[in-house]
């Protein structure tokens, strides 16, 4: 089997396994009591809190963990509005996941969709326009949702440019770093942002692990009342053995990023071989995007039909546009970026990771070619 879907989750990786394993087999592990064995894996707990703080330039105490990048995304979002008393304006980016982009409509807050150009990349004129007259009394305090990386077609933000206009305007950046993270450099301090969401399992980390950073002093009231574990911000038992996976993982993502940053190679090669197919097209293909994710269609050659075909050849993809409920929508990523809706249906995405190999890719373009052969191509010839 050929796993192509690493920005919809990664293999678990073995130091992440074994880290795990370890906390199970310490027994019980509540960090909030203060016998030895709550002091034990509270021990754990602060270790993996450090790593994450350490992986994105913050101190350990700005980082509340979470359940996940979906938590930490919602934490953010309706923290702010919270704390905001709804004073606040969301200019949420036309490519954000739904975590952020739900979460900001449901908020109750106004949102204001901030504008993508046909690569994929937020419009920075778009942006300082819209923040040039900003209007504080009617609209409160304007607050960016912009993602580092796309999950759909990889492309990379401008997010450093886009905080500092936002902070010349007194507004909040909140950056959802889900697919960045381990894969290309993340520092909160040079992006400049105040909130930055973070997940595990996008790195090969446990799936339930995630964490929210943000900016001391930075507007942000707890959504869920309980216990008050995590400074207050995050009640509820940390999972203790999933943070010790993501603290493995962290770990061992920062000692392959260069690794990582190789695989460009072998997805330009394989994207050179697609594209020897007429009409293919790759999404964002002129922008900075992550190293292992490529996102292509030929129009009239449905997504399903080549999920369905390249997992018979053993190859697990994902549909560019989003899965609900076994029906496939078109992708908002990709109509945001202009593109029409046969290229939006037509849409799927290849995502490698940790554990890719140049035969993967090269797998990928195989099955790929044979299944457009099959179809498509042969009612065209
Ligand atoms: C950009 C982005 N944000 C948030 C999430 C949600 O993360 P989680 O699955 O940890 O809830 C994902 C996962 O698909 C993602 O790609």
């Amino acid at each position: 089997m050929i796993y192509a879907d690493h920005n919809a989750t990664s293999p678990l990786r073995p130091e992440a396994r074994d880290a795990m394993q370890a906390v199970w087999d310490m027994g019980a592990t509540n960090p909030s009591s203060v016998h030895t064995a709550g002091r034990a894996a509270r021990a754990v707990l602060e270790k993996a809190r450090a790593a994450i703080g350490g992986a994105i330039g913050s101190r350990a105490e700005d980082v509340v963990l979470t359940s996940g990048g979906t938590e930490a995304d919602n934490l953010a979002i309706h923290g702010i509005v919270a704390a905001l008393e709804g004073k606040c304006t969301f200019l949420v980016s036309a490519i954000e996941h739904e975590a952020i982009a739900k979460a900001a409509a449901f908020s109750g807050a106004r949102v204001e969709t901030a504008y993508v150009t046909p690569e994929g990349i937020i419009d920075l004129e778009d942006l300082t326009a819209r923040l040039s007259d900003w209007d504080h009394d009617a609209k409160g305090v304007p607050v960016l949702c912009l993602m580092l990386a796309n999950n759909e077609t990889g492309v990379i933000q401008p997010v450093a440019e886009a905080a500092a206009l936002v902070r010349e305007a007194e507004g909040l950046t909140v950056c959802d770093a889900v697919q960045g993270l381990g894969k290309i450099p993340v520092n909160v301090a040079m992006l400049g942002v105040d909130y930055l969401s973070l997940s595990a399992h996008k790195i090969g980390g446990p799936q339930g692990a995630g964490a929210l950073w943000h900016r001391a002093g930075a507007p942000l009231k707890a959504v869920q009342q309980g216990g008050g574990q995590e400074r207050g911000l995050r009640s509820g038992t940390e999972n203790v053995a999933a943070f010790a996976g993501f603290h493995a993982a962290i770990e061992a993502a920062l000692r392959d990023m260069p690794k990582y940053a190789k695989l460009s190679t072998h997805r330009d090669e394989m994207e050179r071989r697609l594209e020897e197919v007429a009409g293919v097209t790759v999404m964002g293909k002129g922008a900075d995007r992550l190293a292992g994710t490529s996102n292509f269609a030929l129009p009239g050659f449905a997504a399903e039909t080549q999920v369905m075909a390249m997992d018979l050849a053993g190859v697990c993809i994902s549909a560019g546009s989003a899965c609900s409920s076994g029906k496939v929508k078109r992708s908002l990523v990709l109509l945001a970026m202009g593109a029409s809706d046969a290229l939006a249906e037509s849409a799927i995405r290849t995502s490698f990771g940790w554990n890719s190999t140049p035969e993967d890719f090269k797998g990928v373009a195989d099955a790929w070619l044979q299944a457009a052969k099959r179809t498509v191509l042969k009612e065209k010839a």
